[in-house]
């Protein structure tokens, strides 16, 4: 008998430790891993439920490939918990997404194993095939490795890759992470198309009267019901769509079974040219609350683990919750309302909308460009399609919005939830720069609310133009403004002067209102709440410029080609010269943190506003002092 002492995560500074353990070593690991990340994750907040569900999948695949010679992409980023306590980040757990600590998401800068950095979906296949032409063409045997989820699988970048990755000679392995879901339940043909997969499997498995062998566990059985009916009389599995794209597809196995886990790996390592592994996992493993409800613990704020996330006491509604009510609301006046969301049903406020009226809400997976070109379709058709979208997602879909949008002249509606700062996800997750990216677009209405009342009035406003539309509001809650129930519009390009003072204006855009409002009242300024971005309120401007000695601007969006500068464009085709002061987010990205403390950071809170504009006006009237 051989002494064994099983090991404990204090042990492992790096995968090199853990290559150094004998395989039956990993299960000890497995459990104090998913202890760990259980309990850290509840004290910081984070994505719980995806990272309890790959726990044996950073662990295997540490232990089989040499990361970080082998480079290891994870797609999306969100479930790379495991991955960083491996990689020497254990300590950092204590500071997870907050200012200074860990990212949530995998980053270059922060360790060599996180080969790239991740947080918008469906990037890593590319990333990874990348990485495995460049060593193919160097001569290099090393692996690239990327790892997506089912979820991410949705996304239209992931299947270009596929596509790409025949032929290439690329020793590329791409580990899908099917667990059946995504932040809410998968949607589409794909998600049938691996239920199909699964129960092939199941079904020939039985045939041969062994589950062991291809490792059919619980969670296979799971997916497999649902396809039963579609299993009688169908003798042979067909095809995977992976095979076709040119892969050699493997699978499905278990990814809770790391002997499974290893062994497989171990020979798709050893195999020449792009490989497609599939692994069923359960999202919230070992957590039986995250297992039963993991939209819930998809991502958290800090909780007590053994009462689990208690429900919400009502507290004041959110900017999301403000859409989501008027959603509803307009939806009950109008029947040619259809709403839309890529895949961020809850955290774009769709849920209610979702259940009251399943035929006219669509999720469309990971797919912010189909979202739109589909919604534009709509249009034509003489629909009313709403878009929920986070600022950071819309990213992706910029030529669908000029070019079948905007273009077109068609009356889509985009709910721009998540604008400006975020928080705990950072720079990949901050809509700061959907003003500079917005404005240029012809026909496009820009609305900013600065209070929950003003919201519910904007999106009103936007539903009932004849061209397209956008309202982009922060995360979280305003003011608390109380909101009036009725579907009232606003006058389009109209700006609301909200403090009448003297020498200075400040013109603020959304939810700068609050802060300058604050500063305007030390500086006896005047303060203008500018509700539209595009079209601007010229006349007022204009008026505003020529009775005070200072023009400050204040948005929550980059300075580069944002609502400030739209003031300035106006200023000066109309020829007027006044001092002008631009106050925004400053020209680099903006790691995570609490939001109010980069307000602070980015001198953008109220004592911040103060500070930059007493310092302007003392450079008017002192110029050569602020010159030295
Ligand atoms: C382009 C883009 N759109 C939306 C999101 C929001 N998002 C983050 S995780 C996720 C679900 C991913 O599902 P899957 O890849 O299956 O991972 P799981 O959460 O199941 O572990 C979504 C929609 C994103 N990160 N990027
Ligand atoms: C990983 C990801 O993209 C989402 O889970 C995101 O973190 C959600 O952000 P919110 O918490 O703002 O909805
Ligand atoms: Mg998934």
């Amino acid at each position: 008998m051989s002494n064994f002492t099983p090991p404990t995560l204090d042990q492992i500074h790096s995968p090199a430790d853990l290559r150094c353990l004998e395989r039956r070593a990993l299960p000890y690991l497995a459990t104090e891993l998913r202890q760990f990340i259980l309990h850290s994750v509840a004290r910081t907040g984070g994505h719980l439920s995806s990272n309890l569900g790959t726990v044996e999948l950073a662990l295997a695949l540490h232990y089989v490939f040499d990361t970080p010679r082998d480079r290891l992409v994870w797609d999306v980023g969100h479930q790379t918990y495991a991955h960083k306590i491996l990689t020497g980040r254990r300590a950092g757990m204590a500071h997870l997404r907050m200012k200074d600590g860990l990212s949530g998401f995998p980053k270059r800068s922060e360790s060599e194993y996180d080969a790239f950095g991740t947080a918008h979906s469906s990037t890593s296949i590319s990333a990874a095939l990348g990485m495995a032409t460049a060593f193919h063409r160097a001569g290099k045997r090393e692996r690239a490795i990327a790892v997506i989820g089912d979820g991410a699988l949705t996304g239209g970048m992931a299947f270009e890759a596929m596509n790409n990755a025949k032929n290439t000679g690329a020793n590329l392995v791409v580990v899908l992470n099917d667990n059946d879901m995504s932040i809410s339940p998968p949607v589409g043909a794909l998600q049938h198309h691996l239920a199909r997969i699964l129960s092939g499997h199941l079904y020939n498995s039985m045939r041969r009267g062994s589950e062991k062998v291809l490792g059919v566990a619980p969670p296979i059985l799971e997916f497999a019901k649902r396809w039963e009916e579609h299993m009688k009389g169908m003798m042979t599995p067909p095809a995977t769509l992976f095979e076709e794209f040119g892969f050699n597809y493997i699978g499905p196995i278990d990814g809770h079974d790391l002997d499974i886990l290893v062994s497989t790996l171990t020979n798709v390592r050893k195999l020449e040219g792009p490989q497609f592994l599939h692994v069923v996992t359960r999202k919230g493993k070992g957590y039986p609350p995250a297992e039963e409800d993991p939209i819930r613990y998809h991502g958290v704020t800090p909780f007590d683990p053994d009462q689990g996330i208690q429900p919400k006491v009502s507290s004041a509604p959110s900017y999301t919750d403000i859409f989501g009510q008027w959603l509803c609301d307009m939806a009950a006046t109008d029947a040619r309302l259809i709403g839309i969301t890529p895949a961020m049903c809850e955290g774009s406020g769709l849920t209610h909308f979702a259940q009251q009226y399943p035929e006219r809400y669509f999720d469309v997976g990971i797919a912010e460009q189909h979202a739109l070109t589909f919604a534009a379709g709509l249009a034509c058709e003489g629909m009313k399609p709403v878009i929920a979208i986070y600022s950071t997602f819309l990213q992706r879909a910029y030529d669908q919005l000029i070019h079948d949008i905007a273009l077109q002249n068609l009356p889509v509606v985009l709910a721009i939830d998540r604008a400006g700062l975020v928080g705990a996800d950072g720079a990949t997750h901050a809509g700061q720069f959907d003003l500079t990216y917005l404005r240029p677009l012809p026909n496009l209405t820009i609305m900013a609310p600065s209070d929950e009342n003003e919201c519910r009035q904007m999106l009103s406003t936007a539903f009932a133009l004849e061209g397209p539309s956008a309202v982009r509001y922060p995360r979280g809650r305003g003011p608390g403004t109380p909101v009036d129930p009725s579907l009232s519009t606003l006058t389009i390009g109209k700006a609301e002067v909200r403090q009448r003072g003297k020498s200075v204006v400040l013109l603020a855009f959304g939810s700068m209102l609050a802060p300058a409002l604050e500063a305007g009242q030390r500086l006896q300024a005047t303060v203008v709440n500018m509700r539209f971005v595009k079209p601007l309120d010229e006349a007022l401007i204009l008026e505003m410029a020529l009775t005070h000695d200072l023009v400050v601007t204040v948005e929550e969006n980059a300075l580069m080609g944002g609502a400030g500068s739209a003031v300035g464009e106006c200023l000066a085709h109309h020829q007027i010269s006044v001092p002008l002061l631009h106050l925004g987010l400053p020209d680099h990205f903006i790691d995570q943190g609490e939001v109010c403390q980069l307000w602070q950071d980015c001198g953008l809170d109220a004592p911040g506003l103060e500070r930059q504009i007493r310092a302007r006006l003392q450079s008017l009237t002192h110029p050569n002092r602020a010159l030295g």
